[in-house]
């Protein structure tokens, strides 16, 4: 029989032996090395040698091959970071890890923004991440993202047109493509100019946006205590700036919902869209835990996640043709021989059509649109390789480094679509494919990856279908190869280029328009 003495004589020993095992566990986490990296010197870490002379994931990874680590450790001001800079590293922790390597680091004007709370991508790890998450893969998973086929098909007709329309004006139109797009997907919507008030609205915030996360931008980020000083105190310019991008991504997310709940409303003619489908199903969702909240950010997210993206792919697939005519011309030999001349190609002609894929895929690798993808923060301490990684620390995906690896892919900075093709012309199973990193790791991966993926196989397809893409020529009628420039960002888009884009022939234009009246 128990008593007082027994219970006591067994839960003694565990209370001491639970805090001596766990100071020896961490003891023995703690003496282990950190990964390889620089230096670090007291307050400023390894600042000195952190790149800035260089673009970010080039400068990391001389620095791993320099520390001769894939697996590259930094100590800055306020975080240790770690450089993950091969598939196996990433796979061993992000992806295998996933349970403690799914968080997402913040920032100070990140929270005043609201993105932690809003934004999918800024979410913390946790069940409203989770809610959000699953809400929207229920409308871009591998089998719903075919759903938004049609709709992508009619962008795509509109895009070709405008095209056709001003060819010079081709960087603006593939911004339109994927503002369309997305407001399509989310609310029904096509936009049919950049001047449509809810793109305005969701450019005007991400702009703004956009300067609030480089870090450093605001001293606040460097010092989050001063997030504390009054709005009125002088000299004090972050309150403001936050409020107002807050209140402008709400404006901007919640205009189009309500002209969705309108439409509903009053029974008019509305196209399906995620928004739709929602309100819809209001009662379910509601059971579920699903608020108007979650629904609003959930269809916002979608012009967010695509609009950089696939507009910096589809750039840089234009700047890879001008630069590439021969490459241009030998899919465009493939395309004639399955469509025969006759028709567009759809979704379903991909799988005939290799080169286009494997167009697609060393776009994707020669242009990673995130080179180092999304941040991610490890939860708790963690050994790897016998190496001591702490809780908190940064995780960097440096996907540039797996995608430009010279023993991967020989001569990477060569754009070669052929080193994914087999002998027989047939896409080779052997050579690791740039699409299963270019959209990140683990539980926070690209979950708009499928979408993304349906949408960029059609418009190229159907742009070297219909157009040539070539480089502009001097006044003694040589071609002036655009230079392969990008800018510095995280999200890696190309600078300001020219090339000439004009119809392929006279069938072509009879098929754009053929096309597009079905569409209309
Ligand atoms: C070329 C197209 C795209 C590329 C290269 C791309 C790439 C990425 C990458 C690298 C991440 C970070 C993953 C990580 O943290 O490991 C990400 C996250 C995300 N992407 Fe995409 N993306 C693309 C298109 C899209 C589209 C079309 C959507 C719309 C549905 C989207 C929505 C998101 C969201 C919501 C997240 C955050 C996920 C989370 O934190 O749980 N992306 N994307």
């Amino acid at each position: 029989m128990w008593n007082g003495s027994g219970y006591i004589s067994l839960v003694l020993p565990l209370l001491v032996a639970f805090p001596v095992w766990y100071w020896v566990r961490k003891r023995s986490k703690n003496s282990l090395p950190y990964p390889p990296g620089p230096k670090a010197y007291p307050l400023i870490g390894s600042l000195l040698d952190f790149p800035h002379k260089v673009p970010l994931w080039e400068g990391l990874t001389n620095l791993a091959k320099r520390h001769d680590t894939d697996v590259l450790h930094l100590k800055l001001p306020g975080t240790e970071m770690v450089v993950l800079s091969t598939s196996e590293a990433i796979s061993d922790l992000l992806d295998q890890r996933s349970a403690i390597y799914s968080d997402k680091p913040s920032t100070t004007m990140v929270e005043l923004i609201g993105f932690t709370e809003s934004g999918l991508p800024f979410m913390p790890y946790g069940p409203r991440w989770r809610m959000h998450r699953k809400l929207l893969n229920e409308f871009v998973s591998p089998s719903t993202s075919k759903d938004h086929d049609v709709n992508q098909v009619k962008v795509v007709s509109d895009f070709i047109i405008n095209l056709h329309r001003k060819p010079e004006s081709f960087r603006e139109h593939i911004h339109l493509l994927t503002s369309s797009l997305a407001l399509s997907i989310a609310y029904g919507i096509r936009a049919d100019s950049l001047d449509n008030e809810i793109v305005r609205a969701y450019e005007e915030m991400l702009g703004a946006a956009r300067k609030a996360l480089i870090p450093g931008s605001f001293f606040v980020d460097v010092l989050p205590i001063l997030k504390y000083l009054p709005p009125w105190f002088p000299g004090v310019r972050f309150h403001a700036f936050a409020d107002k991008v807050k209140k402008d991504l709400h404006a901007a997310m919640t205009r189009p919902l309500e002209h969705v709940a309108e439409r509903l409303k009053v029974g008019g003619d509305i196209d399906p869209s995620i928004m739709s489908t929602c309100l819809e199903n209001l009662e379910d969702l509601g059971k579920k835990g699903v608020d108007m909240e979650v629904i609003r950010n959930t269809a916002g997210i979608i012009y967010g996640g695509t609009s950089g993206t696939t507009k910096t792919l589809l750039s840089s697939f234009f700047l890879a043709m001008a630069r590439s005519t021969d490459i241009m011309r030998t899919a465009q030999c493939q395309l004639d021989s399955v469509l025969d001349g006759g028709r567009l190609p759809d979704h379903s002609d991909i799988d005939d059509l290799p080169y286009i894929v494997a167009i697609v895929k060393e776009t994707f690798r020669w242009a990673p649109p995130l080179p180092i993808g999304t941040f991610h923060r490890l939860m708790e301490d963690d050994v790897y390789r016998g190496m001591f990684i702490p809780g908190g620390a940064t995780m960097v995906e440096n996907i540039w480094a797996i995608c430009y690896d010279e023993v991967t892919y020989p001569e990477p900075h060569t754009y070669n679509p052929a080193r994914f093709l087999d002998e027989n012309g047939r896409i080779d199973p052997s050579v690791k494919d740039p699409e299963a990193r270019v959209f990140g790791s683990g539980r926070r991966i690209c979950p708009g990856r499928h979408l993304a993926l349906r949408m960029v196989y059609l418009t190229v397809a159907r742009i070297l279908a219909t157009f040539d893409i070539l480089p502009p020529v001097d006044k003694e009628g040589c071609p002036r190869i655009p230079e392969a420039r990008f800018n510095q960002t995280l999200v890696r888009d190309p600078t300001p280029f020219e090339c000439v884009v004009k119809p392929r022939s006279e069938k072509a234009i009879k098929l754009i328009y053929d096309t597009v009246s079905i569409h209309r």
